[in-house]
């Protein structure tokens, strides 16, 4: 079995690079299929499980699609299947941004039910109430969800419930080639948002007011092919800020942009962390002691929930009582019980979790129970006593390019290795922080 393993005590120190960001190429490379013609060059894409699972969806829809040097090159421009089957959904929830651009440029798609994750049960009714107003017809039957537009899709006012960032996205982009001007109001602001319509725009798109939270998208006739850079990743930015504050460390995140990290900055600075802001990214130096603080995660520009459970981690170590409230997803606190077994003392009290801090974290072996859990794993497995193993590694090679690499080039002691279970007569024999490890994985070597 792979895992990561770590061994506490080791100060972060240096410089690290963060990739483009996970959740703003997705939609992206989604939004490539609106071109008719001319193809699509997007630039600075991180090679993450999740890049390889849109790149077959698009490849199963007919577009021809090549992935090299960080560099993604889409031609959408022959007749495009409208089909994506469960297995891609499955693996991925973001496979259901095709939707969207299916019915702008087909009129038809159908693809399975992206059914529930980890997290909370994820439903569609916001990108579903969007098709509809614009004129789609959709019917959900024998796991599929499939909808059909006679003619074009029209434009419509939608008001969406919650700012919900795929149905923002999907809407966003099944209106670019809409007979009219769609408004959207409530919307997601995420700094992805805006790089999405930034694309969507160097496509021939008309899109107007991203980032705020009303969105004018006046249809055109078609797009084109265009070449994009994707914006960085502020949730791998902001994990290696946490990594460095835990430790005490001083370390450089280059390509962290500020403006993205605003509501994380602020919390850090308000736990004693010292965050200097440059033009090519953040020089994070953390304290000698954490200081407690009370978090709730909202939308954007609020506490991102995707960095709730690597602050959690750092709360673990702050000398106080903290209250972290999940407000984005209902069932976003599996990481607790992982971190209990680190000896974390933290209660659950309906949405908000009570950390206590200061506790003396101490290595186990643990599960990433989804993407952010495993690198919050981590982080504490940093300032842990003894070893940590973080198992359960496909939910962190879905949003993180080479982090145990990167950690270890800042001085972590951290490696990658598969480990075959011991037969239990053995494991008596074994101590338990002497590992089996057979070989490490060349692929992370
Ligand atoms: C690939 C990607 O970009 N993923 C991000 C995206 O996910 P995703 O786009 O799935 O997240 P949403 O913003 O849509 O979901 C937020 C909340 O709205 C609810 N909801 C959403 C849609 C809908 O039709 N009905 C509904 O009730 C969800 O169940 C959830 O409780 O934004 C989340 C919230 O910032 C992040 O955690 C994810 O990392
Ligand atoms: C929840 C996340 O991603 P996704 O929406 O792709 O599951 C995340 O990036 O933390």
């Amino acid at each position: 079995m792979e895992k990561i393993i770590v061994r506490g005590g080791r100060r972060l120190e240096g410089s690290v690079k963060v990739e483009g960001a996970k959740n703003a190429v997705l939609p992206v490379i989604a939004a490539s299929i609106l071109a008719k013609e001319g193809i699509s060059i997007i630039n600075d894409v991180p090679t993450l499980a999740d890049v390889y699972t849109i790149k077959e969806v698009l490849e199963n829809l007919n577009c021809g699609i090549t992935f090299e040097n960080n560099q993604i090159i889409v031609d959408a421009t022959d007749a495009l299947k409208t089909e994506a089957p469960f297995e891609s959904v499955r693996k991925m929830r973001a496979s259901f941004l095709i939707m969207g651009p299916l019915l702008a440029r087909r009129g038809h798609a159908r693809i399975a039910l992206p059914g529930g994750c980890a997290i909370g049960s994820r439903p569609i009714d916001q990108h579903l109430k969007g098709f509809e107003a614009m004129g789609a017809k959709v019917q959900i039957g024998n796991g599929f969800i499939e909808a059909f537009v006679d003619g074009k899709l029209k434009a419509a006012k939608i008001y969406l419930d919650f700012p919900s960032v795929g149905a923002t996205e999907n809407i966003m982009m099944a209106a670019t080639l809409a007979e009219g001007t769609t408004i959207i109001e409530n919307v997601a602001k995420e700094p992805e948002i805006v790089c999405l319509a930034n694309y969507l725009n160097a496509m021939g798109a008309k899109v107007r007011g991203a980032g705020t939270g009303t969105i004018r998208i006046e249809g055109v006739k078609e797009l084109i092919g265009a070449t994009h850079t994707v914006i960085c990743d502020r949730i791998e930015a902001g994990t290696f800020m946490a990594a460095a504050a835990i430790t005490g460390g001083d370390v450089f995140i280059e390509g962290a942009v500020s403006e993205h990290l605003r509501p994380l900055i602020a919390k850090m600075e308000e736990m004693g962390v010292t965050i200097i802001e440059k033009e090519n990214g953040i020089r994070v130096i953390g304290p000698e002691e954490l200081k407690p603080v009370d978090i709730k995660t909202m939308p954007h520009p609020g506490f991102p929930t995707d960095m709730q459970s690597q602050m959690m981690a750092l709360l673990l170590k702050a000398k106080g009582t903290s209250v972290v409230t999940e407000t984005v997803f209902e069932n976003r606190f599996m990481h607790v019980e992982e971190f209990r077994r680190m000896n974390g003392n933290i209660k659950i009290e309906g949405r908000s979790a009570i950390v206590k801090g200061c506790c003396n974290l101490q290595g186990a072996e643990v599960a990433a129970t989804d993407l952010r859990a495993g690198a919050a794993l981590i982080i504490a497995g940093l300032v842990a006593e003894g070893c940590t193993r973080v198992v359960e590694l496909h939910h962190i090679d879905r949003g993180y390019v080479n982090l145990t690499e990167k950690l270890a080039s800042l001085g972590a002691n951290i490696e990658r290795v598969i480990e075959e279970p011991v037969p239990v007569k053995e494991k008596e024999a074994i101590p338990q922080s002497k590992p089996a490890i057979l070989k490490v994985n060349p692929n992370f070597a």
